[in-house]
């Protein structure tokens, strides 16, 4: 007999993730607002009699009636309409206990299904601190399936939610469905039930109520956003600088004893020239990498996030952009895949184009390593206006630049490709949490795994590859480090592309970068790591990346790269998930051809007006 199929339903934010990672030990990710769960996912959950159970996640909905492609998905598994897909044996469904009147009404649109069921009463810790208190046997009755208090964060009520499962499973099932019901009706339904079994009123509206007086208001709001957001920029270069130093020497540590222990040759080459200083220059920026989520997921976690595209939608709609797209732009800002797909939580599809399409633009994190090395080598670490620091507003500054090019972007997809009407801004504003301990770390744990594998093996690879072609042909013993690099493969592809890159002030191994740049932005540093190192005599070998660009680069062009970077169009796996997302090669390749455009014009200005000026 194939295993057992359970699906938790519910409205977006109940808290089915979790309710999932805790029933099935994944590590899903969670998030205080509505649409962080997209897609489908299964792990198993071992019930008390020793039976295995399958439990699927899914994207919360408001119904069975979708509206966008997420919620589409949560309809097929549930109604059985997903090709080679089990029909799922029974439905959890989870409700927020502190906002039953809303939850239930898609209860009792699912209950009409007829087929087994049980309700996951979920955030029963907020309902209890709130003194909120709710008649469990009296829903339970009500509704005529089994009631299960939960507190999925803190795993309470999971034993209770599987035992009241197991008999579930395997049911046959009795019930005949009814048609589907007037949502009106059901709607009333609801309010009257959860009027019913609610027996004390809770006190948790008026804090979330309380604190939105301040965050929402239309002057303090947008300051206190502005505050949040520049705090994390500044602090990305003030505490990472520490942790910085320490990996910096630990690299220079190692070099020194490969120094030591390997004879001078190709192999030591490789070691320090290749890995070291190309992975090294990468693996550096961890600490900055770390903090900027640290912010992200306390934002995420905390429910701000939701507030901030409020804030944010009388811009956005200026621009043609829902305000809804403000989710998966934020989330561009780690990384544009999780931001596109993130898109699918829009309605409308040209809405959901054009968020695609300018998702590129938010400064993904690992643009991060390529701004930071250019800032610490041309832009001076001074104070500025007493509080402010001249590096962290330059890179402030950086991150202002792409989102305002997004703006831009917007503004004319939506009045030529993508034109259309555009929805009203609709998003339910979930209650204020302080962030989940255990979510957070596990969260940034992710994070930083995710980076350095990513930096242990892609561009680890690309950067041997690099080395290969820096290093080979060999020039005759005795010729300088520079010489050796003209010679060499990489030199010759360098010199055969710079032609395009010179008139925006590009050299030849920032022409050299760019390629292996394209599979991963973050490589393009550690290619000027590898190149510099190779290039750099004997005296050279102990300065680190940034002290070699400064001697090598014209500020003019340093700023130029800064400039092509907000834009960039380099990363072959954003340009896949677009493939994937809007299921044509149209759209990626526009958004190459666009970004390429767009990259070149503001490295180009850049570098033209500060070569005038300077
Ligand atoms: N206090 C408390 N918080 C919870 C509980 N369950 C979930 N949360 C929090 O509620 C928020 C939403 O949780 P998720 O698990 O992402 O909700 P979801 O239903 O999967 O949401 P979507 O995927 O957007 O539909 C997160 O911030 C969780 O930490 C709970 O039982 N108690
Ligand atoms: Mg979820």
């Amino acid at each position: 007999m194939s295993t057992a199929v359970a699906a938790l339903v519910g409205n977006p934010n109940a808290g089915k993730t979790s309710l999932f990672n805790a029933l099935t030990g994944a590590r899903q990710k969670v998030g205080n607002y509505p649409g962080v769960t997209v897609e489908r996912k299964v792990g198993p959950l071992t019930l008390a009699d020793g039976r295995t159970v399958d439990i699927i996640d899914l994207p919360g909905t408001y119904s069975l009636d979708p509206r966008s492609p997420d919620e589409a998905v949560t309809r097929d598994v549930v109604m059985g309409h997903q090709a080679g897909e089990r029909v799922p044996e029974a439905i959890i469904a989870v409700v927020d206990a502190t906002n039953l009147r809303n939850h239930l009404r898609f209860v009792l649109e699912l209950k009409r299904l007829g087929r087994p069921m049980l309700v996951a009463l979920n955030m029963f810790d907020l309902a209890e601190r709130d003194g909120l208190k709710i008649d469990v046997e009296h829903l339970s009755a009500r509704l005529g399936v089994p009631v299960v208090p939960t507190v999925a964060v803190r795993r309470r009520g999971l034993d209770a939610l599987a035992a009241e499962l197991a008999p579930l499973l395997g049911q046959a099932q009795v019930v005949a469905p009814l048609p589907p019901a007037d949502i009106v009706d059901l709607q009333h339904e609801a309010r009257d039930m959860a009027k019913a079994v609610t027996v004390a009123q809770g006190t948790a509206r008026r804090t979330t109520q309380g604190i939105d007086r301040i965050v929402l208001h239309p002057v303090a709001g947008p300051i206190i956003l502005a505050a949040i957001l520049f705090l994390m920029f500044q602090s990305v270069f003030a505490w990472a600088e520490a942790p910085m130093t320490w990996i910096e020497d630990g690299i220079a540590v190692l070099q020194g004893w490969a120094a030591a222990g390997i004879p001078e040759g190709l192999l030591l080459s490789l070691i320090n020239d290749g890995l070291l200083a190309g992975v090294g220059a990468v693996i550096v920026f961890l600490p900055q990498i770390l903090i900027l989520f640290a912010f992200i997921i306390a934002l995420e976690q905390s429910g701000y996030m939701v507030r901030a595209a409020f804030l944010m939608d009388r811009l956005m709609s200026r621009v043609g952009l829902n305000g809804r797209a403000f989710i998966p732009l934020l989330s561009s800002f780690a990384c544009a895949i999780p931001g596109i797909m993130a898109a699918r939580t829009i309605d409308e599809p040209r809405d959901r184009l054009t968020t695609m399409l300018i998702a590129p633009l938010m400064t993904c994190s690992a643009r991060l390593p390529v701004y930071a090395v250019i800032i610490a080598a041309f832009i001076p670490d001074q104070a500025v206006g007493g509080i402010f620091n001249l590096q962290g507003l330059v890179l402030f500054g950086l991150y202002a630049f792409g989102v305002l090019g997004a703006l831009a972007a917007a503004f004319v997809l939506r009045k030529t490709l993508t034109k259309g009407t555009s929805q009203t801004f609709l998003m339910e504003m979930p209650k204020y949490q302080a962030p989940a301990l255990r979510d957070f770390t596990i969260g940034l744990y992710q994070r930083a795994g995710a980076f350095l594998k990513r930096a242990g093996t892609l561009i680890m690879a690309i950067t041997v590859v690099l080395w290969v072609l820096v290093a080979f042909p060999q020039s005759p013993e005795g010729t300088d480090g520079a010489t050796q690099i003209d010679n060499s493969f990489a030199g010759r592809i360098g010199h055969a592309i710079e032609p395009i890159f010179r008139p925006i002030g590009f050299n030849d191994e920032i022409a050299i970068a760019l390629i292996p740049g394209l599979a991963a932005r973050e490589v393009a540093v550690a290619a000027l790591g590898t190149v510099y190192a190779i290039q750099g005599d004997e005296a050279e070998v102990e300065q680190s990346l940034v002290e070699r660009l400064r001697g090598a680069w014209p500020l003019p062009t340093a700023l130029a790269f800064l400039a092509w970077y907000v834009f960039a169009p380099q990363c072959l796996a954003t340009l896949a998930v677009a493939k994937r997302e809007t299921n044509s090669w149209k759209w990626p390749i526009f958004m190459f051809v666009y970004l390429f455009a767009m990259a070149y014009i503001a490295a180009g200005l850049t570098f033209w007006i500060s070569s005038a000026l300077l």
